[in-house]
């Protein structure tokens, strides 16, 4: 059994940070570390005032863009200066702290000016000086809430993550001997906090970690793309061994469907991870799919939970069947006799999501026979355009299948690697489609769940243009017109989700059978003629 280490890792998102500071310090921080005395670290994201496509990290990439084209960036560094100047002014109470603040600020920022101006220069951005651009986000984000912890009575200390890779060490791909590596990088990091917290449990530090875990040798947006904070917040909690590592977000937890579409959504206690990935990559974005793996190896859960509702359960991402930390045995008892079993068994899926901006790109194959290497020869071009499938079905001649072309660059590729496969057959799109994907582990002992699925589109006159079923078989999904997603999303959820019109359903159902046979007996007597 591994023992507990009192250490809770806590991970804020960008727009967190922007907008809910405070809280965060004297609500969420304090409370862990002071009242319930446990051991906290803190990993943040750049700050987003508003929303995260306006936030620091878009801006830099912004800027990453512009040097790329040789154009004019330093209006937006400015932008992003005074955002955090203003800032530092409206929450930083002590004048040292936020003097220091600001001009940590300004140096980082300044040091970037450099580099974007030097690619400017040679009208080229190298992955390397994207990572660097982007880690200032993190930068500036984690020394203004290490300041702030400061300035509110925790000792707090800024931990700098971005260049905790060697730039000697070389990988093509993020496998799990990277992962070893940074774990024990990790370790060697945060090795003297975690020794100061055991000699001086009175007198612990937070350390408040860059949720940056660059520079890594194929750019961290290739390797993991935007959201990275939850797998670097991951990665410190396998490296410290913490209990439990904590995802802090604005809504309550994971929920049945995206509470903002379905108002009747329900809060879940616990998710899988293997459901929480699909619903984050099917349109759902509460945690990165990369965060969970490492985790769960080494056997620590992971908890949504909300900024503005701290004391609110929230959901536990944890497989069923394998015993968390300081546990000797999995939480539930054995299948069979848990008579939570039947309750899942019978409601089946677990949640719903959809996922707009699709294009269905239809393939028909010229040739007679299959020729060889059609399907290679479809994703060799895909590959080359960057265009990533989020579902396929296929016959022997014709594919079909779901892309996401959420921006003009995406489609831009889509166009240009339509004109490659029309040389393979005919070629047709179909835009501004939407995925509905039903997930839940239970469903695969289901029967008729797709069934119902279908039906109930087909009852609220919803045309279906493509249906799939992932893999892994937790997942249902079909492509329909992207205008019907809300109507779609709400009435599955209905049938097949909101046990609350599940239960009426049910009880009309038995009630409506049971006054049949009230009523088939009553004619029987009547007709036995007394
Ligand atoms: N099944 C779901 N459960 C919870 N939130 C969901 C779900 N599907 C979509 N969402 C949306 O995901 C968003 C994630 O929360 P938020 O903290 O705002 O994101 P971020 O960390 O990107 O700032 C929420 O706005 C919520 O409406
Ligand atoms: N700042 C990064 C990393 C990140 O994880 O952000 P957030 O935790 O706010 O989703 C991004 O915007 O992609």
């Amino acid at each position: 059994m591994l023992q507990k280490t009192d250490w809770v890792i806590q991970k804020f998102g960008g727009t967190s940070v922007g907008k809910f500071p405070t809280q965060i310090v004297d609500e969420i921080i304090k409370f862990y570390s002071q009242v319930l005395n446990n051991n906290v670290a803190v990993v943040c994201s750049a700050r987003s005032s508003y929303t995260k496509a306006e936030g620091t990290t878009s801006r830099l990439l912004k800027c990453c863009d512009l040097a790329a084209q040789e154009s004019e960036f330093h209006d937006i560094i400015e932008i992003i200066s005074q955002d955090h100047i203003d800032n530092a002014e409206r929450f930083i109470q002590n004048p040292v702290l936020q003097t220091k603040l600001i001009e940590d600020t300004k140096n980082e920022l300044n040091l970037i000016g450099k580099y974007l101006e030097a690619s400017k220069v040679l009208g080229e951005v190298s992955t390397r000086t994207i990572d660097l651009v982007m880690s200032v986000g993190e930068k500036l984000s984690c020394l203004f809430m290490t300041a702030l912890c400061n300035d509110r009575g925790i000792k707090a200390k800024y931990i700098d993550l971005s260049h905790i890779i060697p730039s000697d060490y070389n990988v093509t791909v993020l496998d799990n001997s990277f992962y070893v590596f940074l774990v024990q990088a990790l370790k060697d990091k945060l090795q003297p906090i975690v020794s100061n917290n055991i000699a001086h449990p009175d007198d612990k530090i937070v350390p408040v970690i860059t949720g940056f875990f660059g520079l890594v040798p194929m750019g961290l947006l290739n390797g993991v793309g935007r959201g990275y904070t939850d797998l670097c917040a991951a990665l410190v909690a396998v490296a410290i061994n913490a209990d439990e590592l904590q995802v802090w977000k604005e809504v309550d937890g994971i929920f049945t469907a995206d509470p903002r579409k379905v108002p009747d959504a329900r809060l879940l206690s616990s998710v899988t991870p293997e459901e929480a990935s699909e619903l984050t990559y099917y349109g759902s974005e509460v945690i990165h799919p990369f965060t969970m793996e490492q985790v769960i190896r080494a056997q620590i859960p992971i908890r949504i939970k909300n900024v503005q509702n701290p004391k609110g359960d929230g959901t536990i991402i944890y497989p069923d069947n394998i015993a968390k930390r300081g546990e000797l045995t999995p939480p539930h008892p054995p299948e069979a006799l848990s008579s939570s079993f039947f309750e899942k068994k019978r409601r089946g899926a677990t949640a719903i999501t959809t996922k707009n901006d699709i294009v269905v790109l239809n393939i028909h194959s010229n040739k007679k026979t299959l020729s060889h290497g059609f399907l290679a020869q479809i994703f060799t071009i895909l590959d080359k355009f960057k265009l990533v499938v989020d579902l396929i079905s296929t016959s022997e001649v014709h594919v079909s299948m779901a892309l996401p072309i959420p921006d003009n660059d995406s489609l831009k590729a889509l166009r240009k690697a339509v004109e490659q496969l029309r040389a393979l057959g005919t070629v047709d799109i179909i835009k501004k489609m939407a995925i509905v994907s039903l997930v839940g582990k239970q469903m695969k002992q289901f029967i008729g769940i797709a069934g119902t699925m279908f039906t109930t589109l087909a009852e609220q006159g919803i045309n279906i243009e493509m249906i799939s079923q992932g893999a892994n078989e937790i997942n249902i999904s079909c492509v329909i017109d992207e205008e019907d997603s809300i109507k779609a999303l709400q009435s599955i959820h209905a049938k097949l989700l909101d046990e609350r019109k599940q239960a009426e359903l049910e009880h009309s159902q038995s009630t409506a059978s049971f006054e049949h046979a009230v009523d088939e007996r009553l004619e029987q007597i009547k007709r036995l003629d007394l």
